[in-house]
């Protein structure tokens, strides 16, 4: 087991300084996990649901009020350095990089962190910035970066350890569509060299595409863990039922919740597979032949359980 969380409870006190005592916030709230080695487990939940703050509590920049946490199978308080060794680290934003030295020799001084000797970082180094698409680039100031170049940085130096266990907290915010697909591909890569993956987006498609299992917080707790395609089974999740060029009248048909037509696609929104199937049946039966179910997405289920608000796109 790569991660292994029991009853993790963290709170923070919120408004110090300007009220005697401040308010506790509860950010995690007797959260258990386990994520199996060699998985990629995708965390989702609204804003301020508490993903921040159990990544950081794995990463050991953190420590849990109460509770307890083993990463690869150290104590992530009392084992901090081992779990440290073991462990990349890729949080979004553009913290943590060294801004007057280049991407080459911010990689290189993170490998020494690691203690990898230095003809091993030059070659590690030379090879990760190939991969995240740097190249040509690895020679300049990191402050000439655009913010998407700073961020595959990041995933660059979240793997110069050769991690066993990789934490992304939002990894592809502000990159380009091309570089949030060759973040896809490198997950996939990360995962036939049997790293285990721990991964917070808010892309529903993202993790749809790149998760094993993906465990659904809110209010600090798990509420879900389940594969993408279990979890939409599970949920009360809407069918679609989609037609090209239909116009017959559907709205009656039991279980249909909505028709919304898209150009030339009618697309009927229904409470449930069977009512999805009767509309499907409905419509054959009238010789509509270019007609489908469309089954629940990952989105579909989080907007399901967390409503408009916990989406961010
Ligand atoms: N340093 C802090 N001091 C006080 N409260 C905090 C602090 N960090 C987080 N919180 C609170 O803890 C809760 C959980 O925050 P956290 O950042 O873990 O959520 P999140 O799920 O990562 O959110 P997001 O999707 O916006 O990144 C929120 O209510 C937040 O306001």
């Amino acid at each position: 087991m790569s991660v292994r969380a029991r009853h993790l409870t963290r709170k923070y006190r919120r408004g110090k300084g300007w009220r005697p005592n401040g308010d506790v916030v509860t950010a995690l709230d007797s959260l258990s996990l386990d994520v199996p080695s060699g998985e990629v487990h995708g965390l989702l939940g609204p804003n301020g649901s508490g993903k921040t703050t159990l990544c950081r509590i794995l990463s050991t920049v953190l420590t849990p009020t109460s509770g307890t946490a083993h990463v690869l199978g150290y104590n992530v308080v009392t084992e901090a350095a081992d779990v440290r060794a073991r462990l990349g680290i890729v949080f979004g934003g553009e913290r943590g990089l060294y801004w007057k030295l280049t991407g080459r020799q911010n990689l290189q001084y993170w490998a020494a962190l690691y203690k990898v000797p230095s003809a091993v970082a030059r070659q590690r180094a030379q090879k990760l910035l190939d991969r995240v698409g740097l190249g040509t680039e690895a020679n300049d100031l990191v402050e000439t970066y655009s913010r998407g170049m700073k961020q595959r940085l990041h995933l660059a130096r979240g793997l110069i350890g050769r991690p066993k266990l990789v934490v992304f907290d939002e990894p592809t915010i502000g990159m380009d569509p091309v570089a949030a697909h060759d973040f896809r591909e490198l997950i996939t890569e990360l995962r036939t060299e049997g790293c285990t993956v721990l991964l917070t987006t808010h892309d529903m498609a993202e993790a749809e595409a790149v998760c094993d299992r993906v465990t659904l917080i809110g209010g600090g707790r798990v509420l879900a863990t389940e594969t993408p395609r279990g979890l939409a089974r599970l949920s009360a999740g809407h069918h679609w039922v989609e037609a090209d060029d239909i116009d017959i009248d559907v709205a009656h048909l039991p279980g249909v919740v909505e028709v919304v037509r898209q150009g030339a696609v009618t697309r009927v929104k229904t409470d449930s597979e069977g009512a999805a199937r009767g509309v499907l049946d409905f419509l054959l039966g009238r010789g509509v032949r270019t007609v489908r179910i469309v089954p629940p997405t990952l989105a579909d289920v989080y907007l399901d359980l967390f409503g408009a608000r916990g989406m961010e796109v």
